[in-house]
């Protein structure tokens, strides 16, 4: 039986970022809010995710800049790597950004967190850890899991995905990557900078299938720069204790195998059909612009949607959710998802990208980062910026690639996402050096083009001529 006090304003379900961010958004606003979460709070981008690859980077990049540190004259004898305390770096990480997301900082908001599995058993009904309880809304946040193709024989190697990776205790010798996505790029590179022999193999004939080309280029260079060697446009067929068999008849010999081939969205098991909740023909909960599901009571948000699967769209779709279904508001979410892929270089994209503005007949302003004063500066010139802009002058996309890119994107993104033309970008006044630099040069270059219509340049110079006689005869 429910008990009136076991009715909620918003029963949250999955404690990652969509749901963290859901259930405070709700509790802000005075909502009863319940999370309900089965394993650990923080969810993918804390424990398996952004923070432990991110920490890993850190270093695999410090090796790298380590090792390459004779071009600016400094001398740093042998480099040695000490996977124990490299993993004791990522563990302290995740350590001291963990209460943030903690059940003690939810409670501490005014959230009650139910550690358990949810499963919906009506359209206004749950069972939390066998518990019946009722909802006058409720916010799916149950996010994905590693896709593991079924390759035969993949189950008898204790293949890795990013959920396992973080408990390898010994550097791995020989590592295969399956797949040169996002995971399989950051990854792969970290690992051949700490000294693994990294190949990654992916079907797709290149890496980071569908980021801008000329990017792809750039990383799929670096990583080779760093050792790593690429089997692009072969797929694994079978896989046998230390050997992964692919479809063009080659073998590539492994001591561990790390599977980075896609994410699905997390569903069973979570009484979706009795609820009414309908799935989507990719299998991710189906939702309106509002986040809402075809169960008006039931909204979703992060991985669980199939959306671009980041913490940053997981976290704003958690709160536009939440306040949707707490407040009864059709509020919808943004379009412009910027996204940045953390090798190095970075590879930081937002908006319309290059070649789609090539299809639409939009202006592409591009600077090489070889022309930019700081790359030169730092040796860091492997890079460049794209700025698409529409036919009103306004920037409406680009494409960043180089050391910190992503730190660029936000400025882009603001841009985008206000309206922003070229000429607002180039009359303000940036701080020099910096790589962001590009983006300005790349506004003025279109401010300027826009002044070299022959008519223009005509009049200009005209006035010009006129106004250096009238002078002359004072
Ligand atoms: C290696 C790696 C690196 C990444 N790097 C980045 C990055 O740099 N930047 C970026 O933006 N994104 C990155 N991502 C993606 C990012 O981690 C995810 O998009 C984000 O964490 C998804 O959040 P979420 O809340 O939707 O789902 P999750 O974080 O997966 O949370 C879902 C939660 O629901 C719980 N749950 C599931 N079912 C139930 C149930 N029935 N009852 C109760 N609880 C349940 C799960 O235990 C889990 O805690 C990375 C991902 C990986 C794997
Ligand atoms: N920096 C970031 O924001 C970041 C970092 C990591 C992950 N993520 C998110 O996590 C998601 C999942 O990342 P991902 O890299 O696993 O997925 P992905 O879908 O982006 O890439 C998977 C790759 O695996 C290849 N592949 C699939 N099956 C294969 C097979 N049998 N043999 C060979 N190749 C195969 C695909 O061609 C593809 O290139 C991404 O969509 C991304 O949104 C984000």
């Amino acid at each position: 039986m429910v008990r009136n006090s076991d009715v909620w304003d918003l029963l949250v379900i999955g404690g990652g970022t969509a749901g963290l961010v859901g259930a405070h958004t709700a509790a802000a606003l005075g909502a009863r809010t319940m999370l309900v979460e089965q394993a650990r709070t923080g969810g993918d981008c804390l424990w398996t995710g952004c923070v432990p690859s991110k920490a890993l980077l850190a270093a695999a990049t410090a090796a790298a800049d380590a090792r390459g540190a004779s071009r600016l004259g400094i001398g740093t004898g042998n480099i040695t790597v000490d996977f124990a305390r490299v993993r004791a770096h990522v563990h302290d990480a995740i350590a001291a950004i963990e209460p943030q997301d903690s059940p003690e900082s939810l409670a501490a908001a005014g959230v009650h967190v139910a550690l358990g599995t949810a499963v919906l058993t009506g359209r206004d009904t749950a069972l939390v850890d066998g518990r019946p309880v009722r909802f006058r809304a409720a916010l799916l946040a149950t996010g994905a899991a590693p896709l593991v193709p079924p390759i035969e024989g993949i189950d008898t190697v204790e293949a890795l995905t990013s959920e396992t990776l973080w408990d390898v205790e010994e550097l791995p010798h020989r590592l295969v990557v399956l797949g040169a996505g996002p995971i399989g790029c950051e990854l792969g590179q970290a690992f051949a900078r700490l000294g693994s022999e990294v190949t990654l193999v992916d079907g797709s004939d290149r890496v980071l299938g569908p980021e801008d080309a000329d990017a792809a280029a750039l990383v799929d260079r670096a990583l080779r720069r760093d050792g790593v060697r690429l089997r692009l446009g072969t797929e694994g067929t079978r896989v046998e204790p230390g050997l992964l068999h692919l479809d063009d008849g080659g073998t590539v010999p492994f001591d561990r195998l790390l599977v980075a081939a896609g994410r699905r969205p997390r569903t069973s098991g979570l009484g979706l059909d009795v609820a009414g909740v309908d799935l989507d023909e990719h299998g991710a909960v189906a939702t309106d612009g509002s986040l809402r599901t075809s169960n008006p009571r039931v909204f979703a948000a992060g991985d669980v949607t199939g959306t671009p699967f980041f913490t940053h769209v997981s976290g704003m779709h958690g709160s536009i959710a939440a306040s949707n279904a707490v407040l009864g508001l059709r509020r919808t979410v943004d379009p412009v998802v910027p996204r940045v892929t953390f090798t190095s270089p970075e590879v930081a994209s937002v908006g319309v990208s290059p070649a789609q503005a090539r299809e639409r007949g939009l202006t592409v302003r591009r600077v090489e980062h070889a022309t930019v004063d700081r790359a030169v500066a730092e040796g860091g010139t492997d890079g460049f910026t794209s700025l698409v802009v529409d036919g009103r002058r306004r920037i409406v996309g680009g494409v960043v690639v180089g050391p910190r890119a992503g730190e660029t994107l936000g400025e882009l993104t603001l841009a985008i996402r206000k309206g922003l033309t070229t000429a607002d970008l180039a009359g303000t006044t940036h701080a020099y050096p910096t790589y962001n630099d590009a983006l300005v040069d790349a506004a003025i270059e279109d401010v300027r083009a826009r002044l070299t219509p022959p008519l223009v340049r005509g009049l200009l110079r005209a006035f010009v001529a006129v106004r250096g006689r009238l002078l002359d005869r004072r």
